[in-house]
């Protein structure tokens, strides 16, 4: 036997048995794959199932007990591995084997469970997934097809029998998933039997009797088989001629998609065909004879079709029933219905105009969305202008703090300088009071002197001193000098330290501004990234919004084409229902005419027959007449009144059906129309709430391009704040800087030129004083060369004339010089006094001039001396001192001891 897996309308799939000269069974080697025959079959299967939709497996059945015991030879080897059936043959004693290959060979010892597991189980999941697949069972007669669809029945206490088949194996298979899925599923089986080209449902109780009784009318012929048994011969044929179709149809509900039910659908035919050597045996099919057994297998199948298609239209035909008393209910529900159709026509006009309003929004929203983006792109392009003037200032603002950097260098150093100038111009002024005091002091000490004196040596003593204070005064004059050249070093110093503060203040400022234009621009773009959200979160939603519009519009659509179906398919019900109610309406007419018309010409015949006959005997047949006529027409009339009755119950029949169809309809409407309300809310809810989504959304968008523009100007005010606030700050700290540099220098100067002033003016005046000491001096010394030469030429007269006088003039020389030493004595400890104290010389020459002449001429060389000597007064002591000894060292002698020579 052969089991193909054959396509059924959709897919799959076949069963056969036994080898035979039939076209399943020729070699097929480009269907073996060899690198797949060691791995497990079932976990293959479904890979090879993608590829091949019929297979062909074969299965032999063992010896029976009857042929083992007759010996009968084995013809046909089995390899299950290799999936090859060998035909064993010998022609002239010679083995000539044929070998065949299947898809799987189940060799004699295959159980019903393996065949079942390995080549059905999987077909029947694919069933379950919603495929239709087909089994048949191919093979010679007694070669175990039925055996192998059917098996053993017999149940052990609710489990299979291990001989039980294929057919119930699936019913249960298909019982346990669903069962173990815990599934919401219907099953529908039919098992049909074709018989003598002719569809029989074994399941229907009703056809039993007739299919028995027309059995029972075949005739069977008794025959003799030559080797003394009977065969029933044309019993035999009949019966093996016989196919069963096995049908198992699945419904299970699969899943919900909103309100959509999902269903799976799926069928599986299990097909135990006659036996394929009886169908050219029989004689039935001779002209068949010839067609290939795949025709004549497609030819089967699409005549099971055809009587599944009539069966299920006779039962159709048989369900629809519509009560009467339920029509005129279903006729208001209907007009209910049409005016509910016209009302949801309106709402779905409603529903449209609505759509198109949202879709109207949508564009707007498109639109305005467009032009934000623009206004964004205009904003961007302006911030970065705006950033590339700042930029652009920036750098200006950098040369100009350069410049600003070196000009409050300057001015700090000046600013140091003026201040230090000032200090030493005080100083010096101070100096120069005290030296002008001091000369002061001075020239009252050289008045007193030359009131005191009188005499050379005081202005002698003069001069020193103001040579001193002419020295001391440069001393004070370098010292000024080097006082204000510390002073302009120090306001250099004060300049720099000024403008390295004023570039600090001015460099925090511009990180104050740097920083500012940080946070400015991170602002802006933060707001700007706010932006690009919130549009890209507003894409978004509109996209989802004209998703869900678009899903409720496909889902009003369809239930609107479904409604619009169920309203044709109830219009076409009625239509066909009122063409049956006119058909019948027609029929009853034609009827009633031909029954008046033959009632008529009756009626025509009898009244000659009786105009004829009453000719002859008129009073006689004239209430025999009468009383037929009233006879014949109240027949005629209980005639018509039954053909009435016959007529109103077809009427109320097919009105019960119209009344059903309607009812039908009215229900399916009234569920179109609450889930398109449904819907239609659900749409309506969903579009509002992302109205209301895409408001606010956009209501935020304009709050934050708001936001940011105020942020803009927040930063550029800010930043013209700040810019303006440093410019001032620096221009009013330069100027304050400047106008005390002025200041300073109106000071330095008003000071430097009041000390210039007194200097001049001071030094003027020493300058008059030393002319005066100077021409004083020369005054004096005249005097004193004239004193001198008098004295000279009294020396020598002194000399020439009297030297005993020498003691008396030693002692009127002690007494003179002790007398002006006393008078001449410096009561202050100065040494200048000390000097100053000195005896003079015209002491010495007044005290010379006592003497007589004779002396005069020593007197005169010695007078020279001192005329020189006196110039010098410091050394002249001193010099005078040495030229006594050297020259004179009686005078010397005398001089140390005056009285010593005398004496
Ligand atoms: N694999 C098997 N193991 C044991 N017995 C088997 C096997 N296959 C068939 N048989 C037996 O062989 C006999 C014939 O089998 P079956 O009636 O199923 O043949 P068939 O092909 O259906 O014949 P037909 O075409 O006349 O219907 C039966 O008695 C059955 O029990």
């Amino acid at each position: 036997m052969s089991m193909s897996l054959t396509p059924d309308h959709f897919r799959k799939s076949g069963f056969g048995l036994v080898p035979s000269p039939a076209p399943f069974l020729t070699p097929r080697p480009e269907r073996r794959r060899p690198e797949s025959r060691s791995s497990d079959l079932s976990s293959n299967r479904q890979d090879r199932d993608k590829e091949v939709n019929v297979q062909v497996l074969l299965r032999c059945r063992p010896l029976s007990d009857e042929e083992q015991r007759a010996n009968v030879p084995r013809v046909i080897s089995c390899n299950e591995h290799r999936r090859e059936v060998t035909v064993l043959q010998s022609v002239a004693n010679k083995q000539v084997d044929r070998v065949f290959s299947f898809d799987k060979v189940f060799g004699p010892k295959a159980q019903q469970r393996s065949i079942y597991d390995q080549a059905i189980a999987p077909i029947v999941n694919e069933v379950l997934d919603g495929f239709n697949c087909t089994v048949f069972a191919y093979g010679q007669t007694g070669t175990g097809k039925t055996y192998t669809m059917e098996g053993g029945m017999r149940n052990k206490g609710g489990d299979l029998p291990a001989e039980a088949g294929v057919i119930p194996r699936a019913v249960r298979q298909i019982f346990d998933i669903l069962e173990a899925q815990n599934a919401d599923y219907s099953m529908k089986v039919t098992f049909l039997e074709l018989y003598n080209e002719e569809i029989t449902d074994l399941l229907a109780s009703e056809d039993n009797s007739r299919s028995i009784d027309d059995r029972q009318k075949r005739p069977v012929s008794l025959m003799e088989d030559g080797k003394g048994c009977v065969v029933l011969r044309g019993l035999e044929e009949e019966v093996v001629r016989s196919h069963s179709v096995f049908s198992i149809t699945v419904h299970i509900k699969e899943s919900n998609i909103g309100e959509e039910e999902l269903i799976k659908c799926g069928k599986l035919n299990l097909v135990d065909l006659a036996g394929s050597e009886n169908i050219s045996r029989s004689g039935a099919r001779e002209a068949n004879q010839k067609i290939s057994k795949t025709v004549l297998l497609k030819d089967l199948f699409l005549e099971i079709d055809r009587m599944k298609e009539d069966v299920r239209a006779a039962r159709e035909r048989n369900g629809v029933y519509v009560p009467h008393d339920r029509f005129a209910q279903e006729e208001a529900e209907k007009k209910a219905r049409a005016q509910k159709i016209e009302q949801l026509e309106i709402e779905l006009n409603l529903n449209e105009k609505e759509v198109d309003r949202f879709r109207e929004l949508y564009m707007s929203e498109q639109e305005e969305k467009l032009e934000v983006t623009s206004e964004l792109k205009d904003c961007k392009v302006n911030l970065e202008k705006s950033n590339k003037d700042l930029l652009d200032l920036r750098e200006q603002y950098r040369v100009a703090i350069s410049t600003l950097k070196e000009k409050e260098f300057i001015i700090s150093k000046l600013l140091y300088s003026e201040n230090s100038l000032v200090e030493r111009a005080k100083e010096l002024r101070n100096g120069l009071q005290s030296a002008s005091e001091d000369i002061t002091s001075l020239f009252t000490t050289l008045e007193f002197e030359v009131v005191a004196d009188g005499t050379g040596l005081g202005t002698c003593q003069a001069t020193k001193a103001l040579e001193s204070r002419i020295r001391k005064m440069a001393d004070a004059y370098s010292s000024g000098i080097e006082s204000l050249k510390e002073f302009a070093n120090a306001m250099k110093e004060n300049s720099s330290s000024d403008l390295e503060q004023l570039n600090a203040t001015i460099s925090s400022q511009v990180s104050a501004i740097e920083q500012l234009l940080a946070v400015t621009v991170s602002e802006a773009q933060s707001s700007i990234e706010d932006i690009q959200n919130s549009l890209r979160e507003q894409e978004h939603i509109l996209y989802i919004s004209t998703q869900q519009q678009e899903k409720g519009l496909e889902r009003s659509l369809r239930h609107t084409q479904v409604i619009s179906k169920a309203t044709m398919d109830f219009f076409d019900d009625i239509n066909v229902q009122a063409s049956k109610v006119m058909n019948v309406l027609e029929e009853s007419q034609t009827k009633q005419s031909d029954w008046l018309n033959n009632f008529h010409q009756t009626f025509q015949e009898q009244t000659a027959r009786e105009e004829k006959q009453a000719l002859e005997d008129i009073t006689k047949i004239l209430g025999n007449m009468t009383s037929r006529r009233t006879a014949h027409v109240m027949e005629a009339s209980r005639s018509m009144q039954g053909m009435r009755t016959d007529e109103h119950k077809k009427m109320q029949q097919e009105m019960s059906y119209i009344h059903q169809a309607s009812s039908d309809a009215n229900k399916e409407l009234r569920r179109h129309a609450e889930e398109v309300k449904r819907n239609f809310m659900a749409d309506s809810f969903s579009v509002a709430e992302s109205r209301v989504v895409m408001e606010t959304v956009l209501q935020e968008c304009s709050d934050k391009v708001n936001r940011s523009k105020e942020q803009l100007e927040n930063a550029q005010s800010k930043v013209s704040d700040l810019n303006r606030s440093s410019a001032l700050g620096v221009e009013a700290a330069v100027r304050e800087k400047i106008s005390i540099n002025n200041v300073a220098q109106q000071q330095f100067l008003s000071a430097s030129s009041a000390v210039d002033e007194e200097f001049c003016g001071r030094t003027v005046d020493v300058m008059a004083a030393v002319e005066d000491s100077l021409t004083r001096d020369q005054e004096s010394t005249k005097e004193m060369d004239a004193m001198a030469t008098l004295c000279m030429n009294q020396l020598k007269t002194i000399q020439e004339k009297h030297g005993e006088s020498i003691a008396s003039i030693r002692s009127k020389a002690d007494k003179c010089l002790t007398q002006d030493y006393e008078v001449d004595e410096d009561t202050s400890s100065r040494p200048e006094r000390r000097v100053i104290s000195v005896p003079s010389m015209s002491s010495i020459e007044k005290m010379r001039m006592s003497f007589p002449a004779a002396a005069n001429g020593s007197v005169e060389e010695e007078g020279e001396n001192v005329g020189h000597r006196l110039s010098s007064p410091s050394k002249w002591s001193h010099h005078h001192h040495q030229m006594t000894e050297s020259k004179n060292p009686q005078l010397v002698h005398s001089s140390r001891a005056p009285l010593g020579d005398v004496n």
